[in-house]
């Protein structure tokens, strides 16, 4: 069982060098553990380890159900680890319980912004009272100072302060909804942002409006960002480093640009695929990289997460992969028996499919 601590957050700021959210080892379970879930394990996030520094924006990608909102919520203390730790700004933030918890949760270090600010704006709050609530809580600022605060956060997501101030959510387009979420988020001038498909409800306009936005707020705020997406190619303009997630574990870390020009994964490799707008190194199609149709090559029922729908899997894939260095790029890891060596198989499979 996880030990009590009511320990106060450490509000110093870290040395430079050190990561500002460190996570090891982070597992989170839903279900009772013997109630297996969808993933085999009851487990919806397994093993992840992640490093966010100030000023970087990290991409998380994968597909529904992949544990991405799961490492979310564990990391603003709204569901607690099964295993492994959470150290932000030194403190283990998955350990602290009760007033501890509740002080972190309201200081407003860690702010998330969800994907429909519909829903997750309170509806009868103008734009005054939801930019300047988190303020309230966590009793950041004189009053007095609370109101020049709501308007410059106002200003730095690109809103004239009078023009929204006495609006409701339902009086605001789209986009500037997302923004007035960003203007709420950033009020407490947090040190971590978590962004959990912040664009994917908007047009394409928005879009690329909101994520300037956010490469903006990293530099002036020296913020570290989390974005969580769907599709790489939102994350592919801002984001230093992407995280890929596939059922609960990550399958690939590293530098946003050479992980997508090159991807080590078989699964990155068939979701940059499925991204044509992004540059890559060999130009792969997605039906290279799934089994061919009407085989089955993966019948075992564990072992690599990903090997039920990897053309490349064989008898090592029997076991789980661990995180490791990518062969001569240690910067970039990947969990596959076959990292990068399945592109020599690319090309077999392609002459013996040709040859037949
Ligand atoms: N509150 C909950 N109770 C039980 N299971 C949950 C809960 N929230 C999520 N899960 C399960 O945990 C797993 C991971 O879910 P999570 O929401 O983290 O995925 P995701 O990658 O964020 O998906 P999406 O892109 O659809 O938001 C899924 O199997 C999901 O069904």
């Amino acid at each position: 069982m996880t030990a009590t601590h009511d320990v106060p957050v450490d509000t110093r700021t870290p040395p430079r060098s050190s990561p500002l959210l460190r996570v090891r080892g982070l597992s989170v379970s839903y279900a009772p553990p013997k109630k297996a879930t969808s993933l085999g394990t009851g487990a919806a996030l397994s093993d992840a380890d992640l490093e966010v520094e100030a000023g970087t924006i990290i991409g998380i990608v994968g597909e529904t159900g992949s544990g991405k909102t799961t490492l979310a919520r564990a990391t603003v203390g709204l569901v607690p680890p099964a295993a492994g730790q959470i150290e932000f700004a030194g403190t283990d933030i998955g350990r602290l319980r009760g007033r501890a918890l509740r002080r972190f949760r309201r200081s407003g270090q860690v702010q998330l912004v969800f994907q429909d600010p519909l829903r997750s704006l309170d509806p009868d709050l103008t734009v005054a009272d939801l930019v300047r609530e988190p303020l309230d809580i966590a009793g950041a600022l004189p009053r007095g100072e609370r109101v020049e605060r709501v308007a410059e956060s106002l200003r730095m997501v690109g809103l004239e302060p009078d023009g929204v101030l006495g609006r409701r959510p339902r009086e605001l387009s789209g986009g500037q909804r997302q923004r007035v979420s960003l203007a709420r988020a950033i009020s407490t001038r947090p040190r971590l942002l978590i962004c959990d498909e912040p664009v994917s409800a908007l047009d394409v306009s928005n879009r690329n409006l909101v994520l300037n936005l956010l490469d903006r707020l990293r530099s002036e705020l020296d913020l570290a960002i989390v974005v969580i997406a769907h599709d790489l190619s939102s994350l592919a303009g801002i984001a230093d480093r992407v995280a890929v997630f596939y059922r609960g574990r990550i399958v690939e870390h590293g530098p946003i640009r050479t992980t997508l020009e090159r991807p080590a994964h078989p699964y990155t490799a068939l979701l940059a695929a499925s991204a044509p707008s992004l540059a890559q190194a060999d130009q792969l199609r997605p039906d290279q990289l799934l089994p061919e149709s009407g085989t089955r090559p993966w019948a075992a029922d564990s072992g690599c997460v990903f090997a039920p729908r990897c053309r490349f899997a064989h008898d090592a894939c029997v076991d789980q992969p661990e995180l490791t260095p990518v062969p001569r790029t240690p910067e970039r890891q990947a969990a596959c028996h076959v990292a990068v060596s399945w592109r020599d198989r690319v090309g077999a499979y392609d002459v013996a499919s040709e040859s037949a």
